[in-house]
């Protein structure tokens, strides 16, 4: 059995459906089918769930939301067209939406949050539709039913321990299931959203609740690259990697999986497969526990943009007991989190997304670091990107580090700051932003010019 998730891409338009419908018949173990809203079918199209995103907003702001509406019905309704579907599959799409913008907003995220996961929801019901009009038995399937439990928590649920075992009787349901991503239900009953990008992670919580032998993440490229498609023209695809390599990646900026989505496949031991929707006989990437470590100590080099650097230096720091407890207690109290921190002996820095701050916070964070650590200089750092070089082979290979820093200096790259993660399969480089495509070129070059895949 697998269960098979086909991205906001892959669900797109009508002639995408038909793709998908295609994928699904073509092989008898494809059962749950976890599905996005409605994504880009062009580079500066919208996706769905921004246009709904917006709307809840417009709605608390007592804006009349109708255009943003009439945007989100148009998206169904051409579908519903190109697949010859009654047009009562949209009239009920229309309803759903209308009564969840009627609904209570005395409290703002929860209806943000009913409204934002009404895209897959709504789609869910029209590609069940259009199953059974292909005269299949498809079922849609309601989180709620099928009893995935998440934290109350806006746009960042987590799923809860139990729903694992409740999942499991799905498998005792006839026909094909065709399940909405992107969120489930409190144990009061409130829709919650996974962080964006999130139906990833439902169709691992399900791959894992069902024991499946196979999760399968359709998508719009043939596999895994080694880098970035959008900074490397055509590069090498990964045939085969770990999940412990594909979390580093996917969480240092390969888009293509949702980096929180390996764990609960990795906890059941189910192997992910990442395959495109455009291209189904090509054989994708294939995640897994153990893989040979074949083709030199790099698998994929990820860059994100974004960060900045809060360095502190104190002389004598090493000695001082309780420096690091403090300086990390002062961010708490902001409720900031952190990245990475790389540290000498007499000083630290601490990397962190920027957009966690204004710069009010930034200045109240300088003054209270140096009025209660008395520190020797904080200096904030912004515009920084953090590059990524992975791989299980470089536990085992002796200079890896001396390679990269070594193309980054013919590249001409300043490194701001490196760190090796505990695990060593990952090698940190912070570099300016203006450096960060030069960076990866060049890391790219040293990595893979010579690996054949
Ligand atoms: N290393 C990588 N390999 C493959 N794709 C990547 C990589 N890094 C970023 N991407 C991007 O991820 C995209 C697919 O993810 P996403 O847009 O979320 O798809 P979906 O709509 O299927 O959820 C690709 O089109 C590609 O631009
Ligand atoms: N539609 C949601 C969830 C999702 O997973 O979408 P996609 O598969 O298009 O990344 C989002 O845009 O965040």
């Amino acid at each position: 059995m697998k269960v098979v998730k086909f991205g906001g891409s892959s669900l797109a338009s009508g002639k995408q459906i038909e793709k998908v419908f295609q994928i699904v018949q073509s092989d008898s173990q494809r059962k749950v089918i976890v599905v996005s809203a409605p994504g880009k079918r062009f580079a500066t199209d919208d996706k769905v769930t921004d246009l709904l995103i917006e709307c809840a907003e417009q709605c608390l702001l007592n804006n009349d939301p109708l255009e943003l509406v009439e945007m989100v019905i148009e998206r169904y309704t051409s579908i519903a067209v190109e697949l010859q579907l009654p047009s009562e599959v949209v009239k009920e799409i229309e309803n759903d939406l209308a009564g969840r913008l009627a609904g209570d907003r005395s409290k703002p995220k929860q209806f943000v949050e009913l409204v934002k996961a009404s895209g897959e929801d709504n789609h869910a019901k029209l590609v069940a539709a259009y199953f059974q009009k292909q005269g299949v038995e498809a079922h849609y399937v309601n989180p709620k039913d099928a009893g995935l439990f998440v934290s109350a928590d806006p746009g960042n649920a987590q799923v809860l321990q139990e729903s694992y075992e409740l999942l499991y009787s799905l498998r005792e349901r006839s026909g094909i299931l065709i399940f909405p991503g992107f969120f489930g239900y409190s144990k009061e009953g409130d829709v919650y959203t996974f962080s964006r990008s999130g139906s990833d992670v439902t169709g691992s919580i399900l791959a894992n609740g069902l024991k499946v032998d196979l999760y399968e993440n359709f998508t719009d490229v043939d596999a895994v690259y080694s880098v970035n498609p959008s900074i490397v023209s055509q590069p090498k695809e990964v045939k085969e990697l770990t999940y412990r390599e594909m979390r580093e990646l996917s969480y240092a900026g390969f888009t293509v999986l949702h980096d929180e989505a390996l764990v609960p496949a990795f906890k059941a031991g189910i192997p992910v497969q990442i395959k495109n929707t455009n291209n189904p006989s090509a054989p994708g990437t294939k995640i897994v526990s153990e893989r040979d470590n074949a083709n030199g100590p790099v698998i994929g080099i990820a860059s994100d943009q974004g960060f900045c650097s809060i360095y502190v230096s104190k002389y004598l720091m090493n000695r001082e007991v309780g420096f690091g407890r403090k300086l990390l207690a002062i961010l708490e109290s902001f409720g900031l989190s952190y990245e990475h921190i790389p540290s000498g002996i007499d000083d630290i820095s601490i990397i962190l997304r920027e957009s966690q701050f204004n710069p009010l916070m930034e200045k109240e964070i300088k003054r209270r670091i140096e009025a209660e650590l008395h520190t020797d200089e904080v200096v904030i750092e912004h515009g920084l990107a953090l590059i990524m070089v992975v791989g299980e082979g470089m536990r085992h290979n002796i200079g890896t580090t001396a390679r990269a820093s070594k193309a980054l200096a013919n590249a001409n790259v300043n490194i701001e700051m490196i760190n090796q993660g505990s695990s060593e399969v990952s090698m940190m480089f912070g570099v300016k932003e203006i450096d960060e495509k030069r960076a990866v070129w060049a890391l790219y070059e040293e990595f893979f010019a010579a690996v054949t895949v």
